[in-house]
Formats: C-alpha cells, sequence, structure tokens
C-alpha cells in the first residue's frame, strides 16, 4: 500500500485540500525537460497491438553530447526489424485536472432496503483514498482504494483487490453525481474521490498497479532510487580523473556501427539517461561483435535485441528481468553468450562495461555444454569461464580477480550458497529455469536470496499454463512488478479463472478477457518466445514415423493372463486405489517393452517377504507358468518382443544404408535400456549410454565422443528423463524411441535433441508402439484433447498425477488383438487403411491452450500432435505392397502399420 502518497500524510495539513500525488511526480526533478518526459512516459497509458509489446521510449536516438550527425543515417541497425515487428505507438491519456477538486463536508450515504437498481450499464469506477470514518479533524488517509458503483449498489477496493466494503446506498443520486474532490461516508469509511477511472483500466486491471508492482513502472523516481544501485556503479565506478580520461578514450564504439550488417543496440533515452548516467559520460553506441553476428540467425539478433533492452531497465523502468522462452534447439545459449561478451566490453555510457561477473545456473548434466558453447562461439581467449565440478572448486573462482563468467549447477549452487553470496555478480541467468516456477523450493528461495538485479530465465517450456507458476517465474526476474501474490491472485488469477469456467457469466468472461490481456501485454514486455519454426528452413528434413509392431505370441499370453487377474478385474470394479492402477499399467508397459522384464519383476517380488501381503500378488499369480518352464530373461530372444524384433531389423537397415549415420535410441527405463545394451553387444554394435547413473562430469564427455565424426559408436542408449533436457545430439541422425510416456513432453524433448541447428542429415524419428495395448492407449491420450491440456506439457508432471475413471480403464485393460492399429480405427478416416497419403501438415493451423487464453496462442511446434493432424499424415499397413521408404520396407515384416510425416522435403532423403 502506498501509504505515503495519501495526502495528510504528505502534508500534514488537515485543512489543505487533499490531493492524490501521482507517484511518478511526487519527486519534482530538477531537470524540467526531463521531468515533462517522465509524465509524459506512462507504460500503462499505452495501446496495445497485437503483439503485446510495448516500446517506452521516445526517441532512441536521443543523445545529449556530441555524436556525429550521421549516427542517425540509415545504415545503423538498431534493431529496426524487431521494433517494427514487436513495439507499439505510445498514446497519450487524458489526466485527471486535481487541482480544481472542492473539498466539501463528507455525507453519510445510507443503506437503503426497497429501492430497484439501476441497470448494470451505469457501473462507475472512481480512485478514492480512504480512512476510517471519525470526526477528527486531522484526517490520516489509511490507503488508496477503487470504488465501484453499480446501479445503488458500491463495492470499495483496496488496490490488492480485496474488498474492503460494500453495500447499497439509500440516496441513489449521492452515487450519481460523484465528483472529484467529493468526500463521503460510505460503509462506515470516509473516502474522497480523486479521479475517474475509465471501464477499461478498471477492466484490465491496470488502475489497480498503482499500488501493485506497477508503481515501479510509473515512478521514474522510484526507478532511480531503485536502479541506482544497478551495476552500472559497481562495474564502472573510477576516480574522477579516470573519469575524465576514459570518457575520452571510450566514447568511440568498440565495433562500427555503420559497418554492413552491424548490429546496434538501442540507445537509451532522455529518461533512461536521466536515471543511470549520472555523470554524464557521452551517449556510446553499443555494437555486438560482427565475430558473433556473422554467425547470428535472424531470431537470434532479435533475441539479443530483446535480452539486451531488458537487462539494460529500457523495456521497463526499473526492472532488469527477462525471460527467453525460445523453443528447445533455438540457440537460446548463443543469444546469452552474445549479450554477456558485450555487456562485458561496452556499455552506452562513455562505453563502460555493464557487467564485470555473470552467473550461470543450469541443470547439472550441462554445465560442461555451456563451456564447450563459449569456447565454440568465443574461443578460449575472450572470456574467462569457470565451471565448478568435483575438480573446479568455487573457492577458486571467488579468490581469483582473473574469471568473469562462474558456471554451476542447482545441486552445487545449494551447496556453496554462502560463498557465492560473497561475489557480486551483475547478471544471473538460470538455464531451463522453469524449475524456478515453485517459489518454495530451496533453489528458488537461494536464488532470490542473491543480489543481482539483472536476472534471466531461460526455458524451452512454455510459461504461462499455470497462473500460480507463472506468477513464480515473473517475480523471480522482476521482483514485485506483478505486486503481491495476495494482490496478482485477486486482480488477475480470479477473475482469468472464473472466466474460463463453462457456468461464467458474460460480465465474468469480460473481466477474465481483459484481465488477461493486461497480464499478458505487461509481461510480454520482457518475455520472449519463438517457435521452431523460425529454424526450419536452417534444418534438414525430418522424417517421422509412428510404427505399430505386433506383439509376439508370448507377449500375447502374458497380457491375457495379466487382463484377467484379479488385480485387474478390482480396478475395473473401481475397488482399488490409483496407486493399483499404476501398478497394473507398470506391468503391461514393461511387457511390451520385453517378457523378460515382467518375468524379472515376478521372480524379484517372489522372493521378497512382503509378497503375500502384496497388490502384486494378485496381478502377477500364475504368470510364471506362461512362461516356458526354463524360461531364463538373461538369455532373452528378440521375438518374444514385437518392438524389440522391429528395432533389431532397423538397426540393421541403417547400418546398412547409411553406414556413416548413426542412431539415439531412448528408452525411459533403465533395465530396458540393460536389453538394448545387450542388443547391441550381440550385434556388435558399438554404443555408449547416459543415464541417470551417469556422473555429471561424465555426461559432456560421453555426448562429445558420440557426436565427433571419428567417434566408432553407432548407436547412443539415452534416458529421456535421466538426460533428455538441453543435451545437444546431433552425432545421431536417426532417433528412436522404444517407450512411450504419458506426458508427450518427455517425448518431445527426446526428439528435439537430433533435429536440431547443426544436424547435417535428414533426421528420422521412429516411434515403436505394441499394437492393440497400452501403449496405444498412451499414445492415443497425448494426442487426444485430454493430453493437450495445458498442464501436460510439463516435463515435472508424471503419471502419478493422472487420475482414471473406470471407463478409462476399461479402455486401457483391453488387448485388441484383432486391429491393425486402434488408433487409425479410431480417426474417422474415410481410407480403409491403404495408403493414405494426407494433406501436409503444415497446412493445419496449430495452436495451443493455456490459462493466458487466446492473446497467449501461437504457433507453437511443443504441442504435442492433435488426433486431426495424425490423420493429416501419410498412413499405410504394414502389408502394403508400395512402401517407398527404404528402411520402412525392410521393416515391415513385423509392423502392422504406419503413419509418416515429413518435414521440410527435399527430393533426397
Ligand atoms: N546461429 C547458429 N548457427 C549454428 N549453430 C547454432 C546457432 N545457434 C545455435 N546453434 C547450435 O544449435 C544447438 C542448439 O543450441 P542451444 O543448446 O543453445 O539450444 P537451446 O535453445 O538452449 O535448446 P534447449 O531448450 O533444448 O536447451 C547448439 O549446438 C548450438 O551450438
Ligand atoms: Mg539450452
Amino acid at each position: 500500500m502506498r501509504r505515503s502518497a495519501a495526502p495528510s500524510q504528505l502534508q500534514g495539513n488537515p485543512f489543505k485540500k487533499p490531493k492524490f500525488i501521482s507517484p511518478a511526480r511526487s519527486h519534482p526533478s530538477p531537470n524540467e525537460e526531463v521531468a515533462k518526459l517522465n509524465s509524459d512516459i506512462k507504460l500503462f497509458e499505452v495501446a496495445a497491438n497485437k503483439n503485446n509489446f510495448l516500446q517506452p521510449q521516445n526517441d532512441p536516438r536521443t543523445c545529449n553530447f556530441n555524436l556525429p550527425t550521421k549516427e542517425c543515417a540509415k545504415g545503423i541497425n538498431h534493431g529496426d526489424s524487431y521494433r517494427e515487428k514487436y513495439c507499439l505507438e505510445a498514446s497519450t491519456k487524458t489526466t485527471l485536472d486535481l487541482h480544481h477538486t472542492v473539498h466539501s463536508a463528507p455525507k453519510e450515504i445510507t443503506v437503503s432496503k426497497g429501492q430497484e437498481e439501476k441497470p448494470d450499464s451505469l457501473v462507475k469506477y472512481f480512485s478514492v483514498v480512504w480512512c476510517k470514518a471519525s470526526k477528527k479533524k486531522h484526517k490520516k488517509w489509511e490507503g488508496d482504494a477503487v470504488l465501484i458503483v453499480k446501479g445503488k449498489s458500491f463495492t470499495l477496493k483496496d488496490l490488492e483487490g480485496k474488498d474492503i466494503g460494500r453495500g447499497t446506498v439509500y440516496k441513489l443520486k449521492e452515487l450519481e453525481k460523484i465528483e472529484e474532490g467529493q468526500t463521503m461516508m460510505i460503509g462506515g469509511k470516509e473516502i474522497e474521490v480523486m479521479g475517474i477511472i475509465s471501464p477499461d483500466d478498471f477492466n484490465s486491471g491496470r488502475c489497480f498497479q498503482f499500488g501493485g508492482g506497477c508503481s515501479a513502472v510509473l515512478s521514474s523516481s522510484q526507478a532511480a532510487k531503485k536502479c541506482l544501485s544497478n551495476p552500472f556503479k559497481s562495474v564502472c565506478k573510477l576516480s574522477s580523473k579516470e573519469n575524465k580520461q576514459n570518457s575520452f578514450q571510450n566514447c568511440k564504439p568498440r565495433h562500427d556501427p555503420y559497418a554492413p550488417n552491424s548490429l546496434v543496440m538501442l540507445r537509451p533515452d532522455k529518461n533512461h539517461q536521466w536515471l543511470f548516467n549520472k555523470n554524464c559520460f557521452p551517449v556510446v553506441d553499443v555494437v555486438i561483435d560482427p565475430h558473433l553476428v556473422y554467425y547470428l540467425r535472424p531470431h537470434q539478433k532479435e533475441g539479443i535485441i530483446f535480452l539486451y533492452e531488458c537487462v539494460m531497465g529500457m523495456r521497463v523502468n526499473g526492472r532488469c528481468g527477462a525471460i527467453l522462452a525460445d523453443e528447445m534447439g533455438l540457440g537460446k545459449t548463443l543469444q546469452c553468450i552474445s549479450l554477456i561478451w558485450t555487456l562485458q566490453c561496452q556499455g552506452p555510457y562513455g562505453g563502460r562495461p555493464v557487467v564485470k561477473k555473470t552467473l550461470i545456473v543450469t541443470p547439472g548434466s550441462l554445465v560442461n555444454n555451456w563451456r564447450k558453447e563459449f569456447q565454440k562461439w568465443l574461443g578460449i581467449e575472450r572470456i574467462k569461464i569457470f565451471t565448478v565440478d568435483q575438480d573446479h572448486k568455487i573457492e577458486e573462482f571467488t579468490k581469483s580477480p582473473f574469471y568473469s563468467v562462474l558456471i554451476i549447477s542447482y545441486e552445487m549452487l545449494l551447496r556453496s550458497l554462502d560463498q557465492i553470496k560473497s561475489v557480486k555478480f551483475d547478471l544471473l541467468i538460470c538455464d531451463e529455469g522453469h524449475r524456478l516456477k515453485n517459489s518454495t523450493i530451496k533453489t528458488t528461495t537461494a536464488l532470490i536470496s542473491l543480489s543481482c538485479e539483472k536476472r534471466i530465465i531461460l526455458t524451452g517450456t512454455p510459461v504461462q499454463n499455470d497462473l500460480q507458476e507463472f506468477f513464480t517465474l515473473i517475480d523471480f526476474v522482476n521482483p514485485g512488478i506483478l505486486g503481491s501474490l495476495s494482490a496478482y491472485r485477486k486482480i488477475y488469477e480470479e477473475p482469468i479463472i472464473i472466466s474460463r469456467q463453462p457456468s461464467a457469466s458474460e460480465e465474468e468472461r469480460e473481466l477474465g478477457e481483459q484481465r488477461a490481456a493486461e497480464l499478458t501485454c505487461l509481461t510480454g514486455l520482457f518475455i520472449l518466445r519463438r517457435t521452431q519454426e523460425v529454424i526450419n528452413q536452417y534444418l534438414p528434413p525430418k522424417i517421422e514415423n509412428v510404427v505399430f509392431c505386433r506383439p509376439g505370441a508370448l507377449q500375447i499370453a502374458l497380457y491375457r493372463k495379466l487382463l484377467n487377474s484379479q488385480a485387474v478385474r478390482f480396478c475395473l470394479q473401481g475397488l482399488l486405489e490409483n496407486t493399483s492402477h499404476l501398478i497394473c499399467i507398470g506391468a503391461l508397459k514393461k511387457l511390451c517393452n520385453h517378457p523378460c522384464l515382467l518375468f524379472g519383476s515376478v521372480k524379484e517380488k517372489e522372493s521378497n517377504s512382503t509378497w503375500d501381503e502384496s497388490e502384486e500378488r494378485s496381478l502377477y499369480e500364475g504368470l510364471i507358468n506362461v512362461f516356458p518352464a526354463d524360461y531364463n530373461p538373461t538369455m532373452f530372444t528378440e521375438e518374444e518382443s514385437g518392438k524389440l524384433q522391429v528395432l533389431s531389423k532397423l538397426l540393421a537397415v541403417i547400418r546398412e544404408l547409411r553406414p556413416a549415420e548413426k542412431v539415439v535410441l531412448v528408452s525411459n527405463y533403465t533395465r530396458t535400456l540393460d536389453i538394448l545394451q545387450e542388443v547391441c553387444k550381440r550385434h556388435g554394435y558399438a554404443y555408449t549410454r547416459l543415464d541417470g547413473q551417469t556422473p555429471i562430469s561424465q555426461r559432456q564427455k560421453i555426448v562429445d565422443g558420440f557426436n565427433s565424426k571419428y567417434s566408432p559408436d553407432f548407436i547412443f542408449l539415452l534416458s529421456s528423463k535421466a538426460g533428455g533436457v538441453g543435451l545437444n545430439l546431433i552425432g545421431g541422425s536417426h532417433l528412436i524411441l522404444y517407450d512411450i510416456d504419458w506426458n508427450p513432453a518427455t517425448d518431445i524433448q527426446a526428439m528435439s535433441r537430433v533435429w536440431r541447428d547443426g544436424q547435417k542429415h535428414p533426421v528420422h524419428i521412429y516411434r515403436l508402439l505394441t499394437t492393440g495395448t497400452i501403449e496405444e492407449k498412451i499414445y492415443q491420450r497425448q494426442i487426444s484433447k485430454q493430453g493437450l491440456s495445458g498442464a501436460v506439457v510439463d516435463l515435472s508432471k508424471t503419471s502419478d498425477h493422472i487420475q482414471f475413471s473406470v471407463e478409462e480403464l476399461k479402455n486401457l485393460f483391453t488387448l485388441h488383438e484383432s486391429s491393425h492399429c486402434v488408433t487409425h480405427d479410431l480417426l474417422d478416416c474415410e481410407c480403409t487403411g491403404e495408403n493414405h497419403t494426407g494433406d501436409s501438415l503444415e497446412k493445419l493451423p496449430v495452436s495451443r491452450n493455456c490459462q493466458l487464453g487466446p492473446h497467449q496462442q501461437k504457433c507453437d511446434s511443443l504441442k504435442p500432435l492433435s488426433m486431426s493432424q495424425l490423420k493429416q499424415w501419410k498412413h499405410f499397413p504394414g502389408d502394403h505392397l508400395n512402401l517407398t521408404d527404404p528402411f520402412l520396407e525392410r521393416i515391415r515384416e513385423n509392423v502392422s502399420f504406419f503413419f509418416q510425416n515429413i518435414t521440410n522435403q527435399t527430393t533426397a532423403i
């Protein structure tokens, strides 16, 4: 609550007319011109365009020093295309003239019982200050509030959106002619009307922002206070003599801004200069190193401009945070490296560097990937980076002035928080920062406790799916921007959620939509997300196949036995808990991968002392008898599993037709990876493996080894859950998903490892499913509406979160023995399954639901495939006569059905 703005406290004179003082004007600036500018730049008085990006700058070329006039020449690339695309025009808003308000005597408005309400169209909104009713002359206004008058009823809300008074009035006329300056008594409170709020400002929630996060945006004086502690100071503090010398030495840009293709950052406007250039250094162009620009993709140039403007506080006054939520593989790492390198060497004021030390926190498996990327783009000389691992302790970094970048895993950060706090970091980057969505976890609280103001979250996962988590991420990068959590809930979350419910009234729906639009608009200033389409043109073709493999005879017999077990029957009668369903489902999934896995589980349980009471007993009873008497799981055969048979043939044909190409083989289960590893051994395929057990220090070495063209490895065995996120496995051009996860995001993550920048070969992706079994059902769930609900596109969501109805369980626990492909049967496809060559997928609109609603709906390739999209894929039965794909041709014998889709098709694949 902004008590300080309550007039009587400011002025201490009860007879003086209370006057609402806008935070932006509470400390008049000595510099008139800038003061005027401050009042003109009102971020929230800006009209939104469809891209939801605001551009607060008045004149990007504003410069108070003697820069060459030709700097305004067209040749400078100040990221103009970006601004053309994303920026909005400022529009002025009529401000209230508060000075003519009259301080009339308070009038008590009494509550009436029997009068008719006026129609809804007569809703009016006022900004007011309030205090408890008293007869004291020296009033002390307690806070700002919003008065909503609807017919003869009124509601008083504080700036956190909470109701602090409500009722109905006796004299309707009193409410009809409310004016600025008027004081009245309502609901036991005395209020004074400060101004009229437009319906638009109320519906969008903007009127509450004065008290919440937006005070920082609106108030340049507050921003100044906050930002003067920003890293300019720490990095660039020089003696006055040095200042003078350096200002002349460095006032040239480090790189030529007029060179062709130069990438020049936005010049700070007068407001920024007023806030940050206290020493009046010359304004100098910040130019991205041409060495890097040469490699940057267009979207990466835009991303660097965006990050620069965010962390420099140019997009939201006094806030230096950003979320770069580009889809996987778009090169978020390179964009950050470019930013770090730029800020470490340059700055807009006298050319002085903005950042001295940078902290990068990342999942353990990516620590060395970051190091490699630094080396790849900047070599080893330009920037000194330090990675914390077993052999390199953090003390080495803290004691040495030599290093400017510290790369550390989230786990290690927690362990060395005290040492980290002893260093002054100017820039903090949290890779795969989606994990910070929970404010109570230790990692989040640890990172929040760091004093660094320039904070960047990198994530490939959409951030708007859950409004609570969204708040946490936003609040982490730009603390307080959305106000307190309780205000956010009242002002945004509640109306948005209510508006999404089927029972919502038209009014609720509209309010929710407008609040969502406002939230998007506000946060869109510092969140950037681009989808994979922006790099498709640089990538080779991708051929995706869904391969339905016929189960083996032993698999069918065991499957039937499991479905007839007492445990499954009890599940279907709704007698068991969710955990029992998951045990049954787990057993069926194991069986689909290979019967020997199930055999191993049964034997293991039998030897367990709790076997007698365990639920698994009723599931596994009599199962061993279905296996041959002399069954030995270590001597498993490929024929026993439909998928393994297909896999084995697939590996053989890849080896034969593309001897120089490599395969990434993915499973979610370590035991399944053991079987796949055994297959590699039996066939003499060289392999490497990364799973949850692989020490973090080894991971990058394994990845590098595989990606190297000199590596003899043919196969990379990958546990998708353990190591999928963020890895580059471009050494492989064939990726086989051996099993399926409930969460489509896990599979999509894995698939994105090979089809990414740097990939030289056409990419072949094979998803293996056992025909008619639970695997098909899980796949259907992935591509059905249920699977598309936003929350599922989140790696942290596991099957434990899934609740099943009895109907769903019946469907899950059915084996379709006679179908070639149950998924195709469900598609309502007119073809008879005979070589249906569907339309190109690219023609179909792709949209994703999220809680922020239509304003956030963009093309998003992270979205799992939908049923209707799958229908557009080419599809044909395994025994189709004209299979043109040589790989499918060779595996068809054990395949009942194929779906195939090609992206970026060229003639040669
Ligand atoms: N402009 C470029 N030219 C060539 N290769 C590039 C370029 N930008 C990025 N790359 C390469 O693309 C690969 C993917 O980049 P990166 O790992 O940064 O993606 P990401 O956006 O972080 O994806 P994820 O969300 O999966 O972590 C890396 O090998 C990187 O070196
Ligand atoms: Mg990454």
